[in-house]
């Protein structure tokens, strides 16, 4: 069976989608969580792009010990510095340098001739050698290469030093079959491709992004890139859990396998998801909420004589459990502990204790509390800042039929200041949002509001995603809740509090006093 790598660009690629804006925290978590699935390779972000990105690549370098981490870096010196300051902490420090080689992206973008392209990817790649012991050089935008050219390029920047030589689909123009061709003909024609491993990095904007890395694998690809749910840049990469299972559920075709722990991807999916923000849609292969729900008679019959009529992946396998133990109010800390564990989460006595009581409070009101319940009061207790701005205090809000919206709320700042205000809107959210504009003394244009149950039942949990903006800077937040509006109201201050915890917008912090 031919073995796999997996590089996870979830960080990097996957943070690159529209909207998707993680903080140091929550990177963290995710990498913690992508190395208990087993990932060969985590690209952590991109150094040189910022402040915020240099330190998350950093700590994630230093804290992950299961795998290798790398980050991206242009065919400049100062990108490959910043990476190697960021990344030479790590178990297996690894560069990921890139530059475009399709006549569209040298002619448009770059404005260098082939043979100046040339000469930058391998000085780069040579620059890199001297500090790291594995680069990875991938040709953006190979797909639409020309492929004398890419022979060419691929072996100057072997001889220079590269170890891994990555292919992208960067805009998701391949077919399966042009693809995995585009490999073959490399592996005829450059006469050193024995020394490196062959990667693919697909894009998903034809909608053949998995389709393409098992194609690539057909012609002999050792690794494969992509992100959690498929996220990343447009329609997103790659869906690595896709990958993963169909390799494992057609072994007998591929005759390839990974090394992740397949029992993680739920996990993995979820957290992602919520950190991300991006809601995962219910017919999603793998890890959507009908992925293994049998809706029609003839198939529930089917499936009710023999699962296997119409059930190729069991939920069992990617980590969907039904647990028999319930949590409620009457329950102990150590039923609480033994879930937490089983969520895949170590905490110390302290943490358990704190989110006990928070579970506590949450059981009073809800009748049964879920795994992604528990999940949520996790995450969010294990990614809040405690350098946050702004505390929601109190919160009150009158609604009517004939009546306006008014709200009131307190806020606590960092110095323990507190900020009260009110305000009216046309409706309730709006009355809110207002409420907190006039708080936090910055005018904020909402551009994405959604809400969604976390689980079922009437008593399940709101959560709200929010994407705000005040002149030119973005940003978005989450906010959990029992009831939606304080959930609104929550989601509203964190936005806020990460648009203000930016290194760039430290002038933000001034403007806004705290
Ligand atoms: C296919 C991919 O996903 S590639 C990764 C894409 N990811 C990102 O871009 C996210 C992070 N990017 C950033 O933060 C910023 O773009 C930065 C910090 C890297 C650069 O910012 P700026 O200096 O303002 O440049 P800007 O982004 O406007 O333009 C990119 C520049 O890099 C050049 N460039 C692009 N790719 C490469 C490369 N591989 N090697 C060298 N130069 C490159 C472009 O030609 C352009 O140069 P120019 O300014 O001389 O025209
Ligand atoms: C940097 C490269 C690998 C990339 O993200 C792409 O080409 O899509």
């Amino acid at each position: 069976m031919q073995k796999i790598n997996i590089f996870d660009t979830t960080l990097r690629d996957g943070e690159q989608s529209a909207g998707v804006n993680l903080n140091l925290h929550e990177k963290l978590e995710i990498a913690k969580q992508l190395e208990r699935l087993n990932v060969d390779v985590i690209e952590a972000g991109f150094p040189a792009s910022s402040e915020g990105d240099f330190q998350s690549v950093k700590q994630i370098a230093d804290m992950i010990k299961g795998c290798s981490v790398t980050g991206l870096a242009r065919s400049t010196k100062s990108d490959i510095d910043a990476a190697w300051e960021a990344l030479k902490g790590g178990a297996e420090p690894r560069l990921h340098t890139f530059i475009a080689t399709s006549p569209i992206h040298m002619t448009y973008k770059l404005k260098q001739s082939p043979d100046q392209v040339i000469a930058s990817a391998v000085e780069s790649v040579k620059y890199a050698s001297k500090f790291f012991p594995i680069i990875q050089w991938s040709a953006e935008d190979a797909s639409r290469s020309d492929l004398a050219f890419l022979t060419k390029i691929i072996k100057e920047v072997i001889d220079a030093g590269a170890r891994v030589i990555n292919i992208p689909d960067t805009v998701g123009y391949g077919t399966p079959e042009e693809y995995g061709k585009i490999f073959t003909y490399l592996q005829e024609n450059v006469p050193n491709i024995d020394k490196v491993i062959l990667s693919a990095h697909c894009h998903d904007d034809l909608g053949m992004a998995v389709s393409n890395s098992l194609a690539a694998i057909e012609h002999g690809v050792l690794q494969i890139e992509g992100t959690i749910n498929g996220i990343g840049e447009r329609a997103g990469n790659a869906s690595l859990e896709e990958v993963a299972v169909a390799l494992h559920i057609r072994q007998d075709y591929y005759k390839a396998k990974t090394r992740l722990r397949l029992g993680e991807i739920k996990r993995t999916s979820d957290l992602v998801s919520k950190l991300t923000g991006m809601i995962i849609p219910p017919n999603k292969a793998i890890i959507g909420k009908n992925a293994f729900a049998h809706e029609s008679g003839i198939h529930q019959d089917g499936v009710l004589k023999e699962k296997t009529t119409y059930e190729i992946i069991s939920p069992e396998l990617v980590g969907v459990k039904s647990n028999s133990m319930v949590l409620g109010k009457h329950s102990g800390r150590h039923a609480f502990r033994n879930r937490i564990i089983e969520l895949g989460y170590t905490l110390e006595d302290e943490e358990v204790n704190r989110i006990f009581k928070l579970f506590k409070t949450l059981a009073d009101k809800k009748k049964e509390i879920t795994d992604d319940d528990l999940l949520t009061l996790l995450v969010d207790e294990k990614v809040t800042s405690l350098e946050d701005s702004y505390q929601l205090t109190a919160m009150q809000v009158q609604y009517g039929t004939n009546q306006i919206p008014t709200a009131t709320i307190t806020l606590t700042d960092r110095d323990g200041k507190q900020i009260q205000e009110a305000a009216t809107g046309s409706g309730s959210v709006e009355a809110l949002y207002n409420t907190l504009e006039r708080c936090i003394g910055l005018q904020i244009t909402l551009e994405d509001y959604r809400i969604q149950s976390v689980g079922a039942g009437r008593d399940a949990l709101a959560e709200v995603y929010v994407k705000i903006r005040h002149e030119k800077y973005e940003s978005s937040g989450r906010g959990t809740a029992q009831d939606v509006l304080e959930a609104s109201a929550k989601a509203y201050v964190n936005a806020v509090n990460r648009l203000l915890s930016l290194e760039k917008n430290k002038r933000l912090l001034e403007k806004v006093g705290v």
